[in-house]
């Protein structure tokens, strides 16, 4: 069963990374000796000159796709060979049950998958992210006054993953559960420590059913094994059963996501025309395909279940991931003065147009230099090192040189997002800081399928306007009231953590705050 696959490979005109029977070709990342980032990169890097290259994750034949054009018919013209990521999450089989994770839109497969995205879509668009961008206000001017008064006590160094994963965590609380939480005053509240325990990856139950997922997915399947943490998992249902019943029986109506998706099982949520102002959009964001856009619902309505389910993909896909981003632009602001010091001018033009009145979605989408910063941070330090696609039915390769070879069915594709956001073919001198290559004028040179830090195609990332929106927003707020500087323990260059967790530091972010006045 483990060596099975082991010739898969010696038929196709291309390469393949070595292998050894179960560790594959991931022996490295699976004893924690490299960070899937740095991992990424250098296995784009080891064939240059091919489009595309085989591997084995565990005991799965995987082709790694290094060609912006392969990559773009794969997930975009031929996208109905490949709707599905890899069945490492459980299934949707029996709609009812408290297996979680395989109900998520990010694990669902097939129709279940479209109609939940077209389901979901309408409650991504700029005009519900307006409606939700106070909460995010509110959190965000939260924080800075959490930190005014810490510096007035003269604690002035913090960690930046833990200071944002307070700031996420409350987010999600407000525009996702529909709870105020303080994450900052209240350090260790239930929901913070229960979403902190949902996606701990790095635990060892949680880690080994990952493993079990790759290698005897069936078997899995059978038990209805849950990547998600039980406990956690009924937790989060008990808070949203609940707030439904009370929004049901009181008629509380609040712009967030628990609402958008009562709507939603009530098949309600419906697209709306996006105003004109909206079209400025962070140059990063990921554009919804005709899949999201069709007004087809579900045959069937949402059950309780996936309705939860859909709200902790927020911590499945929107916690660590804008945290992360978060923490990395935080270092690089603070390691390039200059960058630094420009964002915070363009922060008081901003300050000084509104004239007093608090941040808008609006003035926030047209902040030209902080779209550039934040998209320049999502190249260098993308929060997912790659993403992927599972081959649902054989596919035909045909290369420019006549090389030809068939993807089976069956086999994994990989997107090595973080080995081509450091090519200098396309992004010169990679390893630079430089928002510059966001410019107006030179954002129009980027190859198309060569920046993706939300992926590509029908199945990209479904909140990018969300993550950019709540990155923008704390970044304004804080740069506001405080500079980024570098301390004794600042780490540069910073080292990643090493194994299968997506993009993180090792040994934290620190930064001290300064006030400005
Ligand atoms: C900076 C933050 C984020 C990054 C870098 C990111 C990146 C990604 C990537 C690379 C994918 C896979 C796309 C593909 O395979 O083509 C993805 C999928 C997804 N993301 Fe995000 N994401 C972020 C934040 C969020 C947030 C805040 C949410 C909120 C709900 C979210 C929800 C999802 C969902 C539901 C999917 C699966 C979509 C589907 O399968 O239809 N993500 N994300």
């Amino acid at each position: 069963y483990v060596t099975r696959n082991n010739r898969y490979f010696e038929g196709k005109p291309i390469p393949c990374l070595p292998f050894e029977p179960l560790f594959g070709s991931t022996r490295h990342l699976l004893l924690r000796k490299v960070a899937s980032h740095d991992f990424m990169r250098s296995i784009y890097d080891r064939f240059k000159e091919v489009k595309v290259f085989g591997m084995f994750d565990l005991i799965n034949p995987v082709f790694v796709v290094r060609d912006p054009e392969l990559i773009k018919q794969i997930t975009v013209k031929d996208f109905d060979h490949f709707v599905n990521h890899r069945p490492i999450f459980g299934s949707n089989l029996d709609r009812d049950s408290i297996a979680l994770f395989g109900k998520t839109l990010f694990a669902l497969s097939d129709q279940q998958w479209r109609d939940m995205r077209a389901t979901l879509s309408p409650a991504f668009t700029g005009s519900k992210m307006r409606l939700m961008f106070d909460q995010i206000v509110q959190c965000s001017a939260g924080v800075v006054e959490y930190y005014r008064e810490k510096v007035n006590q003269s604690d002035e160094e913090h960690e930046m993953k833990d200071v944002f994963s307070r700031y996420t965590a409350d987010v999600i609380a407000s525009c996702a559960f529909g709870l105020q939480v303080d994450s900052y005053r209240e350090p260790t509240n239930a929901f913070y420590i229960n979403g902190k325990r949902m996606i701990d990856f790095t635990r060892i139950q949680t880690l080994l059913k990952a493993i079990s997922y790759r290698v005897f997915p069936w078997l899995m399947e059978k038990l209805e094994i849950d990547l998600f943490d039980r406990e956690a998992s009924l937790f989060f249902a008990k808070i949203v059963l609940e707030t439904e019943k009370t929004r049901e029986t009181s008629g509380i109506v609040r712009p967030d996501m628990i609402h958008l998706l009562m709507q939603a099982k009530k098949g309600l949520l419906k697209r709306q025309k996006e105003r004109d102002e909206s079209h400025v959009e962070g140059f990063a964001t990921a554009q919804e395909s005709e899949v999201g856009m069709s007004s087809a619902q579900a045959n069937e309505p949402l059950t309780q279940m996936e309705l939860v389910a859909q709200c902790l993909i927020f911590f499945l896909a929107g916690f660590d991931t804008v945290a992360n981003c978060l923490t990395f632009l935080a270092y690089e602001l603070t390691i390039n003065r200059d960058v630094q010091d420009q964002l915070y001018e363009e922060i008081c033009a901003t300050e000084d147009a509104l004239q007093g009145k608090p941040i808008s979605y609006e003035a926030l989408q047209h902040m030209k230099y902080m779209d550039m910063v934040v998209s320049e941070s999502l190249r260098k330090w993308s929060p997912a090192p790659s993403t992927d696609r599972i081959c649902t039915r054989d596919y035909v390769v045909r290369l420019e040189n006549g090389v030809e070879f068939t993807i089976d069915k069956g086999a994994i594709v990989f997107l090595p997002i973080a080995g081509i956001h450091y090519d200098p073919q396309y992004f010169p001198n990679p390893e630079k800081f430089d928002p510059e290559r966001f410019s107006e004028r030179n954002r129009e040179k980027i190859i198309p399928g060569t920046y993706v830090p939300f992926g590509i195609g029908p199945r990209n990332c479904i909140g990018s306007r969300f993550a950019l929106m709540e990155v923008k927003a704390i970044v304004y707020q804080l740069l506001k009231e405080f500079s980024f500087e570098q301390t004794s323990r600042t780490e540069v260059p910073i080292r990643l953590q090493k194994g299968f967790v997506a993009l993180n530091s090792e040994n934290g972010v620190h930064v001290k705050f300064t006030p400005r006045n």
